[in-house]
């Protein structure tokens, strides 16, 4: 099992390219398979998700061919099958994004239940709720979810009661070929929403609204083809922020998006970090002498991001007073606390509350990374603490980070990826 060693670093200095974001690439490439025509996706970070989703979108019948780095063309005229596998389903949570385009294009599809994970139960109803208002029969039992249309879908009006990122994703891409007009109420905000829906319009769709909390989708009888650019990953990029502040960095970050990151900007200049644009999607991040504490609360887009909390409770871990982390979104998504607890913070839990008092000095050690952004908090945390951090199950961090120790390593910091023997018995 590969780990990551971490060192104490010098601050960092130097620029930072981000990739395109996950949370974008994973829906658009599940939205390619609403296309009998070929699309071109560029921009597509380097990540174990994206293999997972190529996996997946292999299986049903699409073709995937790499044509560079970071570039794809997938082709799903041929797509055949309905059922997705129970192992890549189990593999990634994002995989039941197929399930909306799958109703559209066949008019049935099985897959696996998507499980709950370390951050929290995850269920699926509003997904569900979605597709049963487009006319579609949903059963569940052993493990799978099934839906079917006998026809084909039909418009209708769509409350969510709660901004689900997935259903409201899942949903419009069902939508787009549905007969008639859909709206979709209380919806998800985020950028990748917005992303998702450019993403369909170019492919003939008409989805008007993405962006705000009501989306209009008139449903069209076919897509086609289309060139579409990955949008760049907001987290990534908060998360280089952060690098750059507890080290007492310097830094400059490529290919970001200010309109995404201005909830993440907001909190990092209340903690008095500097930050100056320097040209297009360019920003320059330049840590104080002295990193303030600041209470943090997540929300759904515009506010800030719950896959920015744990990074942001690692700084806490070492600023100047005492913070109160709210965790509203997810229900169990602090694992990363007993983690950082190993290296010496201190962080008290009360319910979906952390109160952390942050400390002069943290310490190295052994720690798992028990979910993506828990990984990406003990690194963060590993590159300002005395001694040797060792982060395990660093798979989680390959899910969301593209080249994360080589990006860091040019900026200066200590991080490498060591290889392990398989332990053996006695
Ligand atoms: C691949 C991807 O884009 N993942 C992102 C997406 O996940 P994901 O799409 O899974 O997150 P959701 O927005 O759906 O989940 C938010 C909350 O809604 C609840 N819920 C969701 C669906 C449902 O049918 N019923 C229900 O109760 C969830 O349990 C959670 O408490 O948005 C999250 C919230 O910004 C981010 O942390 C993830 O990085
Ligand atoms: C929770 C996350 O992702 P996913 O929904 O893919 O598990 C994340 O990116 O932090």
């Amino acid at each position: 099992m590969p780990k990551l060693i971490v060192e104490k670093s010098p601050p960092l200095k130097g620029k930072v390219r981000i990739s395109g974001a996950k949370n974008s690439a994973l829906p658009i490439m599940a939205a390619t398979l609403l296309s009998t025509d070929k699309c071109e996706l560029t921009e597509v970070p380097n990540l174990r998700d994206v293999n997972v989703m190529k996996e997946v979108l292999n299986s049903l019948g699409a073709t995937v061919e790499k044509t560079s780095d970071e570039s794809y063309n997938i082709n799903a005229k041929n797509l055949n099958n309905s059922e997705a596998p129970y192992e890549l389903m189990t593999k990634m949570r994002a995989s039941f994004l197929v399930m909306g385009p799958l109703l559209a294009r066949l008019k049935k599809a099985r897959i696996s239940m998507p499980g709950g994970c370390a951050i929290g139960t995850r269920p699926i109803d509003l997904h569900l709720k979605g597709f049963k208002a487009l006319g579609a029969e949903i059963e569940v039992g052993h493990g799978y979810v099934e839906a079917k249309v006998e026809d084909r879908l039909k418009g209708n009006r769509i409350y969510l009661d709660f901004p689900s990122v997935g259903a409201t994703e899942n949903i419009m891409m069902a939508a787009v070929m549905a007969e008639g007009e859909t709206i979709l109420e209380n919806v998800a905000q985020e950028p990748e929403i917005v992303d998702l829906a450019n993403f369909l319009n170019k492919l003939g769709a008409d989805v008007k609204g993405a962006g705000t909390n009501t989306i209009k989708i008139n449903g069209v009888d076919e897509l086609k083809n289309c060139n579409h650019t990955i949008i760049p990953d907001r987290i990534e990029a908060g998360t280089y922020m952060v690098a750059a502040a507890m080290t007492g960095g310097d830094i400059t970050i490529e290919n970001i998006e200010l309109d995404h990151v201005k909830s993440i900007i907001s909190k990092l200049k209340e903690s008095n970090i500097e930050f100056t644009e320097v040209g297009n999607n360019t920003l320059r991040v330049v840590a104080p002498k002295i990193i303030k504490a600041v209470d943090v609360k997540t929300l759904p887009y515009p506010g800030f991001p719950t896959d920015m909390q744990a990074q942001v409770m690692a700084m806490m871990s070492m600023a100047e007073g005492t913070s109160v982390i709210i965790e509203t979104i997810f229900e169990n998504r602090f694992m990363h606390v007993n983690e950082l607890r190993r290296m010496g913070a201190d962080i008290k839990i009360d319910g979906r509350s952390a109160i952390v008092t942050g400390q002069e000095q943290l310490l190295g050690a052994p720690v798992n990374a028990t979910d993506l952004r828990a990984g990406a908090a003990l690194i963060l945390t590993g590159l300002i603490s005395d001694g040797i951090t060792e982060v395990n199950q660093i798979h989680h961090i390959d899910r969301g980070y593209s080249n994360i120790e080589q990006k860091l390593t040019n900026l200066g910091a200590k991080i490498k990826r060591v290889e392990t023997e398989m332990e053996t018995g006695a």
